[in-house]
């Protein structure tokens, strides 16, 4: 269970309050500057809250210390950030430092988790000389290595072709299955109500929802959050959404 209580920073977050139990995906949605990549680096420890808190499986996520914060939490960024013309192998290896695993299982989830995210034949690569979808999926692998039970990633098909936007949303989803709690900043609100269980919609540095897709999702949400109006479309394989400006 995650509890986040009246957490807040200045001028950027203020007082969310959330109870999300582990074992689902939550869409973390919400217009340019509503304060989702605040929220989530609030919770990954990188940004230290001017009031309120968060307890994660008992832990007191804004006090842990770095040592049970890694076994814990994958904190996956929005920007990828290259500056050193590393292996995609020596990345993967680098991204499991401070883990407690044997060196066999480490090896394994390396292999695994090259394999899911088709980076395979990336491998020997510098990471310098990757395409943005290439290089955002090393990010992500390296983000998911370690198999924490909660994970938190800040747009994380941002850059992705649509094969590789399911793909990854299906790997989070099956980490969310196989119980770990997984919190996605998404913009893509079809994609968010297709695999997210819950989403908490953040509007002006404030939650001004939280629940199932059809609850959040609703007209008059996303007219006040994202100043548009919004028709749905519903399809056997999920929903498309199509959004119209409120002054058209
Ligand atoms: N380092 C910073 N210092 C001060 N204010 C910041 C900083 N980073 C972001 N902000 C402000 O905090 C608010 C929330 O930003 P945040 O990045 O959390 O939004 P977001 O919902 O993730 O937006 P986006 O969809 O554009 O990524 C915005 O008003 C932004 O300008």
């Amino acid at each position: 269970m995650l509890e986040v209580s009246g957490l807040s920073l200045e001028s950027r977050l203020t007082n969310v309050n959330l109870r999300l139990s582990a074992g689902q995906m939550v869409g973390v949605i919400g217009a340019n500057g509503a304060g989702k990549s605040t929220l989530l680096k609030l919770l990954a420890g990188l940004l230290t809250p001017s009031s309120g808190g968060s307890v994660w499986q008992q832990l007191d996520l804004h006090h842990i210390n770095p040592s049970q914060r890694r076994q814990q939490l994958a904190y996956i960024a929005q920007q990828t950030l290259v500056n050193e013309a590393v292996t995609v192998a020596y990345a993967l290896q680098v991204s499991q430092v401070n883990l407690a695993q044997t060196k066999s299982q480490l090896r394994h989830y390396r292999q695994q988790t090259s394999a899911e995210f088709g980076l395979t034949e990336l491998l020997q690569r510098p990471v310098t000389e990757l395409s943005g979808g290439e290089l955002k999926r090393v990010q992500l692998a390296c983000g998911l290595i370690g198999q924490q039970p909660l994970i938190l990633a800040d747009e994380p098909i941002a850059s992705l072709d649509l094969r590789h936007q399911l793909e990854t949303l299906m790997l989070l989803k099956q980490r969310a299955d196989n119980g770990a709690l997984v919190l996605v900043a998404l913009h893509d609100l079809a994609l968010a109500a297709r695999f997210c269980q819950q989403l908490v919609l953040l509007h002006q540095g404030q939650l001004l929802a939280v629940g199932e897709p059809a609850e959040v999702l609703s007209k008059p949400l996303l007219q006040q959050a994202y100043q548009v109006e919004v028709e749905w479309v519903c399809h056997q394989h999920g929903v498309a959404m199509l959004p119209r400006l409120l002054t058209d």
